[in-house]
């Protein structure tokens, strides 16, 4: 499923342009990963609500940069009970680095995403995580191959959609870890209503993550009933205080 190109929003057109040009890395990794599936049930039987918060300084939809420490930051959700952390490593639009999400990954002990615009194979090999973010609308290669290509070295696969269409052939594609984006990277506005009009169509047995747009426990309450088993959520968490902003969205009210 390749990028069509014309109906993204210009911000997105450009970081896929750039994503295209960025090297991968030499050697082919291999990855230990933390079992995010693991995490999840440990969290749900804790009695909260899986919550993967995000580690992003800055993004095209958000005001200013965030300039702490990310590896306090992270460190601070995790407290706050973040079943997993996601670590942007994206570097021209969202202030991400790969040094960032080793360094965050050496400091916690929860299974960290990496969110990037991996397109190509080799793109793989630039850092380790535990799970890999995969989005079917850009990738350059079939997305089967490349969801094959993360499991060969560890990784597990979240594989990104937001349409029926990119749903579809993530399910065709193998993928057991589904993020549905609420956000439309064509005009970049968010609708907590596409979660709730894909997650039918989501079987059982796939690992399901609303994803953007998350802001309050009554969003947290709509994608859980739903059907989300964990939400990813960045702005609102990096908006304040990350450790509380982290509790309250996990906590059920
Ligand atoms: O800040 P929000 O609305 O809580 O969204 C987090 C996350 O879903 C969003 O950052 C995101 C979803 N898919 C992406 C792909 C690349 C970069 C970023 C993203």
């Amino acid at each position: 499923m390749n990028a069509s190109g014309d109906e993204l929003a210009p911000e997105v057109r450009a970081i896929v342009d750039a994503a295209r040009e960025r090297p991968g890395g030499d050697t082919r990794v291999s990855v230990d990963a933390r079992s995010f599936p693991d995490a999840v049930e440990q969290t749900v039987a804790d009695g909260r609500i899986p919550v993967i918060a995000e580690v992003k300084p800055t993004s095209p939809t958000t005001e200013g940069v965030r300039d702490d420490d990310p590896v306090e930051l992270a460190r601070e959700m995790v407290t706050g009970g973040a079943t997993a952390l996601s670590v942007l490593t994206e570097p021209d639009h969202f202030g991400g680095t790969t040094d960032s999400l080793r360094r965050i990954r050496d400091a916690v002990d929860v299974p960290v995403l990496r969110k990037d615009f991996v397109v190509r194979e080799e793109q793989l090999d630039t850092v380790e995580s535990d799970l890999v973010l995969l989005i079917a609308r850009f990738v350059d290669e079939d997305l089967s191959d490349l969801v094959e290509a993360a499991r060969e070295r560890g990784f597990q696969p979240l594989v990104e959609v937001h349409t029926r269409d990119e749903l579809v052939a993530a399910l065709a594609a193998g993928a057991d870890i589904v993020g549905i984006n609420n956000r439309d990277l064509g005009r970049l506005d968010v609708d907590l209503g596409t979660f709730e009009a894909l997650a039918p169509e989501v079987p059982d047995d796939v690992l399901l993550v609303a994803e953007s747009g998350v802001k309050t426990t009554d969003d947290v309450r709509r994608m859980r009933e739903a059907g989300a088993d964990a939400l990813l959520v960045g702005t609102a968490i990096m908006d304040g205080d990350v450790r509380q902003n982290t509790h309250t969205l996990s906590t059920p009210t």
